[in-house]
């Protein structure tokens, strides 16, 4: 689907990224990274709406710079500014956009319905888009990227703004794009969580380089964590104790604390049972730790800077 070679993007003194070398293929691929990481700029690169200062792209077998308008033609976008005009219907608007891009009004007609039903706009879209609500807003905006029938949609931070029922109803959304529909998707978020639900695949950048890709399973596989939950006074900060003074790595993690089981050693597990039995504790749960993507990127510091860069980024 894209292809990007030694891509590098400086707005004058500000390095927005650096050289980055990526492939992103069919089905759903989550774009993270803090804000400020390169994302938006990647995704007008590759539009051809912003021109690279060095390094190609293609998408699609179409370079981004000679060949914008075919790109675009096959590719649908959803930015992540406020760009509805506010005094239009989403009907209307979708239908323009939908006859911008070559179809004949009738068909325009039938596939703005299509789209705007497709993402739950009904009766709402024949009121102007001034009136609506942030979520309303996103589910346009989407509607009006999937017009054209692309092959491939470009979701620049789709959830922007949304509170927890939108933003799940977007996430929905989102999945069927890609699932139910067949239409590849690179999706943005600096909320690593919810990518986690949504992708199949990760690219991780940081200041606009690529920190990791990979298929999101792969990310979360490899736990090496035991998830542990004590009941009693404070119960995890003693049990907490205890593991670190017998040399096993552990964090907290909620109401549970993250047990490393990579070590060498006796069976963590014996350990923990141990450490509960003599503290007199209550061992409520002791279960391999499902990971999420925000400890992969936390684990992952780029060169020289702090592991603690990650806090920067906002959890789910
Ligand atoms: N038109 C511009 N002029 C100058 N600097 C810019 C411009 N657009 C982006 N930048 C800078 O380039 C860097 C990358 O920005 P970009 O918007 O691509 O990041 P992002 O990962 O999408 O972050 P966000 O989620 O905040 O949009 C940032 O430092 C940003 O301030």
């Amino acid at each position: 689907m894209v292809r990007v070679e030694g891509l590098t993007k400086d707005y004058g003194p500000v390095l927005a990224l650096d050289s980055l070398t990526l492939d992103i293929g069919e089905g759903t691929t989550g774009l993270v990274g803090a804000n400020g990481a390169g994302k938006s700029t990647l995704l007008k690169i590759l539009l051809g709406l912003v021109p690279a200062t060095s390094g190609r792209a293609e998408v699609l077998g179409h370079d981004v710079e000679e060949e914008g308008p075919q790109v675009r033609a096959t590719v649908g976008y959803l930015p992540e500014h406020d760009c509805l005009p506010p005094d239009v219907s989403a009907s209307d608007f979708v239908v323009h956009l939908a006859m911008m891009s070559g179809l004949p009004r009738l068909a325009a007609r039938e596939r703005a319905a299509e789209v705007l039903r497709h993402v739950g706009l009904a009766e709402e879209r024949y009121r102007p888009m001034g009136g609506y609500s942030t979520g309303m807003k996103q589910k346009a905006k989407l509607a009006q990227a999937l017009a054209h029938d692309p092959r491939l949609v470009l979701l620049d931070e789709p959830t922007n703004g949304l509170d927890p029922a939108a933003r799940d109803e977007m996430l929905g959304l989102v999945r069927r794009i890609g699932h139910d529909f067949g239409i590849a998707v690179i999706v943005t978020s600096h909320l690593l969580g919810e990518l986690e639900r949504v992708s199949d695949h990760v690219v991780v950048l940081d200041a606009g380089r690529l920190l990791r890709a990979s298929r999101t399973d792969e990310f979360l596989d490899a736990t090496g964590t035991l998830l542990v939950e004590v009941l009693g006074e404070d119960a995890q900060g003693r049990m907490a104790t205890a593991l670190a003074t017998a040399g096993i790595g552990v964090r907290e993690r909620g109401s549970a604390l993250s047990v490393d089981l990579t070590g060498s050693g006796p069976d963590v597990r014996d350990v923990v049972r141990d450490a509960a039995s003599d503290l007199g504790l209550g061992l409520v749960r002791m279960q391999a730790d499902h990971r999420h993507l925000e400890d992969v990127f936390a684990e992952q510091p780029s060169d020289g800077r702090p592991a603690d860069h990650a806090e920067e980024v906002p959890r789910d």
